[in-house]
């Protein structure tokens, strides 16, 4: 659906100065695909989904959705193509002077319609996000979550195929963030819409997204179905944003602050276990003990459910006395638990051996 090709970006500084935004990016996002682009504040992100309908033009490199290549566009084709890629942002940049229904309007403002047709579709977007009856609110009468839910139904006035949340709901409290991901989402599967999400939350995109890529520094530096980024990571850039968005770097000061534990991690193995799927159930625990009489002392553990599939993370002392740790390593790898040994001593600056 669409397919970003060695897509470079550059921008000039006030002191002339070249700075590359986006560099040599490849992406290819499925259709009624959720898409999340992950990076921290300055990677490129917000250049490289304003490529996609070419609101920013790249330098060099090709833009095709659905099988066309944007770059080769006039302007009215271009036009016309935009029409079809609806975008949300994070100040939902609503017109003020016009009500929620004026605002859902002025997209629809060329549209082939008649008048009867376009208020029956502003009636249904505003019932699809739930609005129908704050219709002739202005936005300053609204919440920032019902303003954005206003943005979704302007967004979706020209029946997009695919819309892009440039950062949707960095500017909204927790519980109208989940509101709006519910929505998103439900648009995602009752309409088919393919959507491109970019946040610096992992949060978010745990919560909706089908893939992410990660940026660093104008670069796509990992890029993956959501399960196997959370459980096999392989850049450290992306450990950082799985971490922040787990409580495992909480547990992770509790264990090293705590009293009693520094004695045991002196002597003891510590270490990390991520599984998915079945495993997640599975009592490799017990059958530890069972077969080489090892003892494992959970310290923390957690199973999210991650796109349908359970996702285990577990930090334990592992006591083997009678067995090497590399047998136990190979037992649990063979049933596909990946294990990574901690050096506790190095505790300040705990680190993964
Ligand atoms: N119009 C511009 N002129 C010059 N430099 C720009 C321009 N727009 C962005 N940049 C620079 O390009 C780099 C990438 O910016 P971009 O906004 O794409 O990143 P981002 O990942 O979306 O960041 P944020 O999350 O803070 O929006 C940054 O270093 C930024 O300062």
């Amino acid at each position: 659906m669409i397919k970003l090709e060695n897509i470079n970006v550059n921008y000039h500084d006030k002191q002339g100065h070249i700075l590359q935004a986006v560099n040599n990016v490849n992406l290819h996002i499925q259709k009624g695909e959720i898409f999340g682009i992950v990076g921290y504040s300055g990677a490129g992100k917000s250049t490289l989904v304003r490529v996609i309908n070419l609101l920013q033009k790249p330098q060099s490199g090709k833009v095709i959705v659905n099988h066309q290549d944007l770059m080769n566009l006039n302007e009215k084709q271009l036009r016309a193509t935009r029409k079809k890629i609806g975008m949300i942002f994070q100040h939902f940049n609503l017109m003020n002077s016009r009500t929620v229904h004026g605002n859902v309007l002025y997209p629809l403002r060329d549209a082939k319609l008649t008048k009867q047709e376009k208020e029956q579709k502003i009636q249904q977007l505003l019932e699809l996000v739930g609005l129908a009856d704050k219709r002739d609110m202005y936005p300053s009468q609204l919440s920032g979550g019902q303003k954005q839910r206003v943005a979704i139904a302007r967004a979706l006035a020209n029946d997009p195929e695919i819309v892009l949340c440039d950062e949707a709901t960095s500017a909204l409290d927790p519980k109208n963030t989940q509101a709006i991901l519910k929505l998103l989402k439900e648009v995602n599967q009752k309409l088919g819409i393919t959507m491109v999400l970019i946040t610096h939350e992992m949060d978010v995109v745990k919560e909706i997204c089908h893939k992410v890529a990660v940026m660093e520094k104008g670069r796509v530096i990992e890029v993956g179905k959501i399960v196997d980024i959370f459980s096999h990571p392989k850049q450290s850039l992306t450990q950082d944003f799985i971490y922040t968005a787990s409580n495992i770097e909480l547990a992770y000061q509790n264990i090293f602050d705590h009293p009693l534990l520094a004695n045991k991690l002196q002597n003891d193995c510590l270490f990390e276990l991520h599984y998915i799927g079945h495993n997640s159930f599975n009592p490799f625990i017990s059958e530890l003990y069972r077969r080489y009489q090892t003892e494992v002392t959970i310290l923390y553990s957690d199973i999210e459910i991650i796109q349908n599939q359970p996702v285990g993370n577990l930090i334990a002392l592992i006591t083997s006395e009678s067995t090497p740790i590399e047998k136990i390593e190979n037992y649990l790898r063979q049933q596909n638990i990946s294990m990574s040994r901690l050096n506790a001593l190095q505790h300040e600056n705990y680190y993964l051996i």
